[in-house]
């Protein structure tokens, strides 16, 4: 007996270090640091090996070396950084409720935009109020798809109309376009549509290009982690304080000439709340109204002017296109979008399109609500977590030769469309993903459709022999919120269709 308890004392000794080491090893496990970019210098971090205008490339790069999870240090600010689908997809939707606030920013808390806005707002029962009313009046509006068609059409009616007068003489496709996408966009917010040639369009063509550089990761960030330029009188602060200036003197020229803005329009619907909800404020109705303008209409005309940018150096892919779009509208027919599935290579191209680009590269940053892991690591609450689509979309594990522009990507075998549950199309996050994904997603979709099918069915692009095309490759492209191709000009050619 007595020797039988010493064997089992014995046996409970030994296992002692075999238990602790296990339950070290869980419990590391479960709470591994994240990796740190190494190099960290005092105060100013990782600042020296970041070149901001291209920080979604080096942070790819990183990827590649430091694993998909990694820190980096920005003066003061520690930065997570997701780069691939299992990271993204984790923080996104499965710790969505988590991982759905904003960081606070000196840039978006100036005139406290941060408590009105959309965008910018953290996850805030206001904000779930406000992305609601946006969602209700768009789809109440215009989503339903004749009702879209309908918007779209007089717009590109229009369009096609001034492209085909300017007689095969070149022009820059990414002016011509923002004036059509903004028209729309401004007939969903406010019920109106401006002369392209008009003081509105020409402000908020001003206003987009101050946004997007004073709101990207790339050097508009400067003003968040560089504390001391806020005082001083520089470009940062400068660009910053005019951008808000333009958006508050283009509102006050729309108050003073409309008043409130028709009930059926977004914007107008959002005005009509204001005595019923102490959360809505004009301040609020004009923030939503930047945020929507924006964040709809600078994205949807990139994405086109990216488009013409690589047809013009592949004519057998905008040939390829031409030949679907006109079995299934031919001259006459107004695109339509309840005949999409009839054009699946149209369908792929812009699906391609959006990988390849991935023209909001770093989505907008999202931040921890509270504690959180992912992928084993331990974040803190309140981090700013940056989500990396452009390493997702440029992944080679997902997308083999990733800087071909290929949209057999998206077909099967028998040249349908892959399935939007394909784990290709699930990989494919353009928009985003979980509670703060975009809200323009399917007026994003279905705009870009009609607006490719209609500028295809009756022009071809070519390129304007006197300049060089810029490289279409977006690693050549400018960073902001929103990447964007160096300027280039294009002709377009009247279509003569068979009899
Ligand atoms: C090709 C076109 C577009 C692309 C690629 C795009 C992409 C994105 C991305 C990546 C985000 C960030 C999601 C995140 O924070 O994780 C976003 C947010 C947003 N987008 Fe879009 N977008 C497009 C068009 C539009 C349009 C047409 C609208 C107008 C209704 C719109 C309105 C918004 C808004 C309001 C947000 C912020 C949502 C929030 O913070 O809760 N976007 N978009």
């Amino acid at each position: 007996m007595l020797l039988e308890l010493i064997a089992t004392f014995c046996f409970i000794v030994s296992c002692i270090p075999f238990l602790a080491s296990a339950v070290w090893l869980t419990w590391s496990k479960r709470t591994r640091h994240i990796p740190h970019i190494p190099r960290r210098w005092p105060i100013v971090g990782n600042a020296f090996q970041l070149s901001m205008n291209q920080c979604h490339l080096v942070f790819t790069e990183w990827s590649k070396r430091y694993g998909a999870v990694f820190e980096v240090k920005l003066f003061n600010e520690k930065i997570v950084v997701l780069n691939d689908y299992n990271s993204i997809h984790e923080a996104l939707v499965q710790a969505g409720a988590t991982f759905a606030g904003r960081p606070k920013m000196h840039r978006t808390d100036q005139k406290q935009r941060y408590k009105k806005s959309i965008v910018w707002q953290t996850y805030t029962q206001k904000l779930v109020f406000l992305r609601k009313v946006v969602h209700k009046s768009l789809k109440m509006y215009g989503l339903g798809l004749l009702a879209l068609e309908d918007i779209c059409r007089p717009e590109l009616e229009s369009l096609v109309n001034r492209i085909q007068q300017m007689d095969g003489t070149a022009f820059d496709p990414s002016r011509i376009f923002f004036d059509s996408v903004g028209n729309v966009m401004l007939y969903f917010l406010v019920g109106l549509r401006f002369d392209p040639d008009g003081p509105e369009i020409e402000t908020i063509r001003a206003m987009s290009k101050l946004f997007n550089e004073t709101f990207g990761a790339g050097d508009g960030k400067r003003l968040d982690v560089m504390p001391w330029l806020r005082f001083g009188q520089n470009k940062e602060t400068r660009r910053l304080e005019t951008a808000l200036n333009v958006r508050d003197r283009l509102w006050d020229n729309l108050a003073k000439q409309y008043g409130t803005f028709s009930e059926k329009s977004v914007i107008g619907h959002m005005q009509s709340l204001i005595n019923e909800n102490s959360d809505i404020d004009d301040d609020t109705a004009k923030e939503c109204f930047t945020n929507l303008i924006l964040a709809g209409v600078d994205t949807t005309a990139t994405a086109l002017t990216c488009l013409i940018l690589i047809l013009l150096q592949n004519q057998d892919l905008q040939t390829r296109m031409q030949e679907e779009i006109n079995g299934v509208f031919p001259e006459g027919v107004f695109p339509s979008l309840s005949k999409r599935q009839q054009t699946p290579f149209t369908e792929a191209v812009i699906l391609e399109l959006l990988r390849y680009i991935s023209h909001v590269p770093l989505a907008v940053p999202h931040s921890t609500l509270e504690n959180a892991t992912i992928c084993g690591y331990h974040i803190d609450a309140n981090a700013t977590i940056y989500i990396n689509l452009w390493a997702l979309h440029h992944d080679e594990c997902i997308w083999p030769d990733p800087w071909k522009f290929d949209p057999g990507r998206f077909l099967d075998n028998d040249g349908a469309i892959l399935s939007p549950l394909h784990p290709k199309r699930k990989r494919m996050l353009a928009f985003g993903a979980g509670r703060r994904v975009c809200l323009g997603e399917s007026l994003a979709k279905n705009r870009l459709y009609l607006f490719v099918t209609a500028l295809l069915q009756r022009l071809t692009f070519v390129p304007d022999d006197s300049e060089a095309v810029p490289d279409p490759d977006p690693r050549s492209y400018d960073l902001g919120l929103v990447l964007h191709p160096k300027p280039f000009k294009v002709k377009a050619i009247r279509r003569v269709h068979d009899p």
